[in-house]
């Protein structure tokens, strides 16, 4: 009850500031994305890799058609940067120009992981780590100044590859042999320790980290580990803890920088993927894919015949959300409903 009405006046508090901010322009001067395929916007076409969602029918719904994209319309970031009201496109590292540098890149590359060898069997990736040192290149050839790059916006999402394509593989990943979901979880949470610190030392100041979502209820996850219904119990089991640790280490990055005004908040996708949230907001297909997907496969085969109703599937493909999902989350994140210890809004303002 007290955490209703607390989130209530959140809710109050933050319709009301960005009323106040209407009348003012872009909420950040500069954008930087990090993650995987449901951050990418791009990066893959530019890789040998299976990855790669360059056709028909991605883009469906986006106003110049297939991008690069993993949805039939705008992904997460697109809505992120509406929200920060930043009227250009934040680029694609792979076709960045040191000047935009100064305004936002997006590093993002599907099948990326925490890992090394996360989604190796897939082909050329940029991995989290890649993806940090190419932002450091990028800033350091343009010379942006520290002073800008504590203002701007940096989001992450990464996690989900290390699980699906690494832990719930056979060969030739051997993680799930040598660790149990605990120790994963563990394993998972150093690395991202250890980059979360390299991007703080090169200035970001304002970060939302966003966990895992309910992996075993994708459609490729129904399928290959759940018997075909409900959701594969299992899987998210293994993320749990991955999800709680992570929670716990923003909040450890919040208490240590707490001298030089660093803010860092989680966004929780995994807790409000349930059957009535859904309901509420309208979607009434929550387990099957939107796009026609071939057996076996995971991305939508090319040119085949997609659901006419987009907007009530949370699946466009077997792993990927629909533009609808994807701006209920971004909604839920400024709003404040789905991040700790504060919204994105309040992290940017
Ligand atoms: C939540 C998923 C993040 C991601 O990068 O997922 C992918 C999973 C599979 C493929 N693929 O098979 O090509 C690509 C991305």
């Amino acid at each position: 009850m007290a955490d209703k009405m607390f989130k209530a006046l959140l809710w109050a508090f933050a319709t009301a500031v960005v009323m106040a901010e209407a009348v003012r322009g872009q909420l950040v001067p500069c954008y930087f994305v990090f993650g995987d395929s449901v951050f990418d916007n791009g990066n893959n076409n530019e890789l040998d890799t299976l990855a790669k969602v360059n056709y028909s029918p991605y883009g469906i719904d986006f106003a110049r058609g297939p991008t690069g994209r993993f949805s039939n319309g705008r992904n997460i970031p697109d809505f992120i940067a509406e929200e920060l009201r930043i009227s250009y496109d934040i680029p694609p590292f792979t076709r960045a120009s040191t000047e935009q540098a100064h305004t936002g890149i997006n590093y993002a590359s599907g099948g990326a992981g925490l890992l090394e060898e996360t989604s190796q069997h897939l082909g050329e990736r940029i991995s989290f780590e890649k993806q940090i040192t190419n932002h450091r290149k990028m800033i350091m050839t343009a010379g942006v100044p520290p002073e800008k790059l504590k203002k701007c916006l940096y989001t992450i999402n990464i996690g989900s590859n290390d699980y699906l394509n690494n832990y719930f593989m056979p060969a030739p990943y051997t993680t799930n042999e040598n660790f149990s979901f605990d120790e994963y979880a563990d394993f998972l949470i150093q690395s991202y320790r250890s980059y979360l610190k390299s991007l703080y030392v090169l200035g970001a100041r304002k970060v939302a980290v966003f966990g895992v979502s309910k992996l075993g209820c994708t459609p490729r996850m129904i399928a290959s580990h759940g018997g075909g219904k409900g959701c594969a119990t299992e899987v998210n089991k293994a993320v749990e803890p991955f999800n709680k640790k992570l929670k716990d280490l923003i909040s450890e990055f919040n208490r240590i920088s707490v001298v030089d005004h660093a803010k860092f908040t989680f966004v929780d996708l995994f807790s409000s993927q349930n059957p009535i949230e859904y309901f509420i907001l309208g979607f009434t297909v929550t387990d099957k894919s939107c796009c026609t997907v071939e057996s076996g496969q995971e991305l939508c085969a090319a040119n085949k015949p997609v659901c006419p109703n987009r907007e009530r599937y949370v699946y466009w493909d077997n792993v990927h959300s629909t533009e609808a999902a994807n701006k209920v989350v971004v909604k839920a994140a400024f709003a404040g409903l789905i991040t700790s210890p504060i919204s994105i809004l309040l992290l940017v303002l």
